[in-house]
Parts: C-alpha cells; structure tokens; sequence
C-alpha cells in the first residue's frame, strides 16, 4: 500500500511547507485539483523539480479535452493524471490513448453508483481507479469498508479518498487498497509530520 498525501486548499508555500516535514512518509504527491486551479502547471512543474524522486498525481479531474489536459500534466512532470469517470468514452479513451508510454491515467469514480460504469471502463482499457467520497458529500461520513464493496471482485488496482483520518486509517487498511490517499487528515494536523508517520505506519 502507498501513502498519496492530497495537497488541496493550499498555497504554494504551504505546499512545500507541509512536504519538507512529510515526505519521508508519502510516496506519491498528489497536487490537488484547487492548487493547480489557483497556480496551473507550474506548481506541478515546481514540486517536480524539488521532488525528483517522488511519483507525482496532478488531479486534473479532466472530464473533455481529453488529449490536451493530459499532455498538460504529463509534460508539466507528472506521473500520474485523473480523469473523472462520468465523462464521455470519448474522452476516457483519449486520455488512456494519449498517456501511453507516457505515464498513467487515474480514473476517479466520484459519482459513479452503477458497477456497470467499471465493467465499462474496464472494457476501455482501464486498469486504476479512485473510489473517492468527495468533500462535499463527507458530512455523510468518510471512506468505510462499505465503499469498498463497490469493486468487489473487479480486478483494477484502487486509490481510495475522502476524509480517511486516524480513525478511520486502519479500517481502510484493513481493505488492502494499492494506494491510500490523505488530504486534510495531515495537511490540517497539528503536527503534520506526526500524523503523516502515523498513516504509513498503519498501512505498513
Ligand atoms: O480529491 C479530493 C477532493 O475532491 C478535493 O479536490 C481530495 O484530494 C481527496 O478527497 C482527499 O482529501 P481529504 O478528503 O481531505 O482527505
């Protein structure tokens, strides 16, 4: 399992900030949806650059212009781009086409409440996806053993998102998901670094 630490509602010097006290304990950066609005693909270029080693998500949540936003982020120096699953086949396929050889392709299932949509997009080649309660849905409670019922049996490497804290850490990784991501559980600790040593420890 792998630590993505989710860096949202941030500025650029609280990014970096919060990655000189964690990134001993996160493996991939994921360079969020609301600081890549606020900054563009230079963020995404700047944590390249200052994290060479690290894997990098930027988390475009491309839902058309498919072939253009992924180039975006893979040529801005990620490794990995997300697309929302409720978009057009078009637009899926564009993206999965245009990152070939070049880096790979998350499909965040935000929304999505039908199991044939996976069967779906298994059938367009898709191979990763998030199950991802969204921020504005998580008054409802975060990420439980229930979300992951969704994609049983489904052979697709999975990301799991949405308001995992301390509390809830081990009954995620008790689900085994390929990568857990945190936003808020560290970046709004009062001790990142801590909170950050916590989350990989419990998924080992
Ligand atoms: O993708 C995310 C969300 O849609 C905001 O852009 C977050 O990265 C994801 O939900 C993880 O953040 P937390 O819920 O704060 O852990």
């Amino acid at each position: 399992m792998k630590l993505q630490l989710a860096l949202d509602r941030l500025t650029r010097e609280e990014c970096h900030r919060v990655l000189e006290e964690t990134d001993a304990y996160v493996d991939i950066i994921e360079v969020g949806t609301g600081v890549i609005k606020e900054y563009g693909m230079d963020i995404v270029r700047d944590l390249r650059r200052s994290y060479p080693d690290h894997e990098i998500l930027a988390d475009m949540k491309t839902c058309d212009a498919g072939k253009a936003e992924t180039m975006q982020a893979l040529d801005a120096g990620a490794d990995v781009t997300t697309v929302m699953a409720f978009s057009s086949e078009a637009t899926i396929k564009t993206c999965l086409e245009t990152a070939k050889g070049k880096g790979k392709v998350m499909i965040d299932l935000l929304g999505v409440t039908d199991r044939e949509k996976v069967h779906g997009l298994r059938k367009l080649g898709t191979d990763f996806v998030s199950l991802h309660i969204g921020k504005d849905q998580q008054h409802g409670g975060g990420i439980s053993s229930e979300t992951f019922s969704f994609l049983s049996d489904m052979d697709v490497k999975i990301a799991v998102a949405g308001g995992v804290n301390l509390e809830t850490i081990d009954v995620v990784a008790a689900e085994a998901p390929d990568i857990v991501i945190v936003g808020s559980g560290i970046t709004k600790a009062s001790n990142p670094k801590n909170a950050a040593r916590r989350f990989k420890e419990a998924i080992g």
